[in-house]
């Protein structure tokens, strides 16, 4: 009698390495990426919204961004790992034309924003929506308002009435506040956790659609209840 190719103990060294493949191999597939573009006029403070963001700070200084700056912050939602890639766009026509069809391919929510100082940046918003959907992004890509500057309390120019009151027509969320001033930084980290939790949150839907029992695929009637996210 021949002995065994794989002795017991080989076999379950096999399995555990089997396994170890298996969970590594899970763990890269979960990382996802979700991809949050920020638009809006020139000036209204793209750069130092992304800027406080990921870097938590405001900076010293900045220039028009040319085309687009990629800033990426990973943020833990209900125990996974997301990696929330913002792409901080041009606001200036002559630095962003050539690039906006990068902008919006395969985008998964969308930050419109405005400088609550200047009414025309307000007035604006209608053209960067109008240009959105021109690019057939679908419905179902969230889209959230965000009106900067509001530390400049002097000098305010859009009513928060007004504002909120365009962002219901267009089925957005408001968030009025500022990249400058620190007690405001949770607000900012607010709108794209915001973001990031309800794209986990329609991301797992999906995932759960098809769960697999007795070797057989069948479809669940699970949705968000047991979602703990904090948003
Ligand atoms: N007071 C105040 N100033 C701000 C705030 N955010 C940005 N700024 C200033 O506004 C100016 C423009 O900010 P940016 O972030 O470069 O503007 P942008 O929207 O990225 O502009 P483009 O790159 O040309 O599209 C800078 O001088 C900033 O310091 C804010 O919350 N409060
Ligand atoms: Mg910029």
């Amino acid at each position: 009698l021949s002995s065994p190719l794989l002795s017991h103990t080989d076999l379950h060294i096999a399995s555990s390495a089997a396994q170890s493949i298996t969970s590594s191999l899970e763990l890269s597939i979960q990382t996802r990426i979700f991809k949050i573009i920020v638009i809006g006029d020139s000036n209204v403070g793209k750069t130092c919204l992304t800027f406080r963001f990921t870097g938590g700070s405001f900076p010293d200084k900045t220039e028009a961004t040319i085309g687009v700056d990629f800033r990426e912050k990973a943020v833990e939602i209900e125990g996974e790992t997301i990696k929330v890639q913002v792409w901080d766009t041009a606001g200036q026509e002559r630095f962003r034309k050539s690039m906006v069809e990068h902008y919006y391919r395969n985008v998964h929510a969308v930050v419109f924003v405005y400088d609550v100082t200047k009414m025309a940046s307000f007035r604006n918003l209608q053209t960067w929506i109008e240009e959105c959907n021109g690019h057939r992004v679908s419905a179902s890509v969230p889209r959230v308002l965000v009106g900067n500057k509001c530390d400049l309390v002097d000098q305010i120019q859009v009513p928060s009435n007004m504002a909120l009151k365009f962002a219901d027509s267009h089925n957005m969320l408001l968030f009025e506040t500022s990249a400058k001033d620190p007690r405001e930084s949770q607000n900012v980290d607010s709108i794209f956790m915001s973001l990031a939790c309800r794209l986990k949150a329609q991301k797992s839907l999906l995932y759960r659609d098809v769960e697999r029992e007795d070797g057989r695929v069948r479809l669940t009637q699970e949705t968000e209840t047991k979602s703990n996210c904090p948003c």
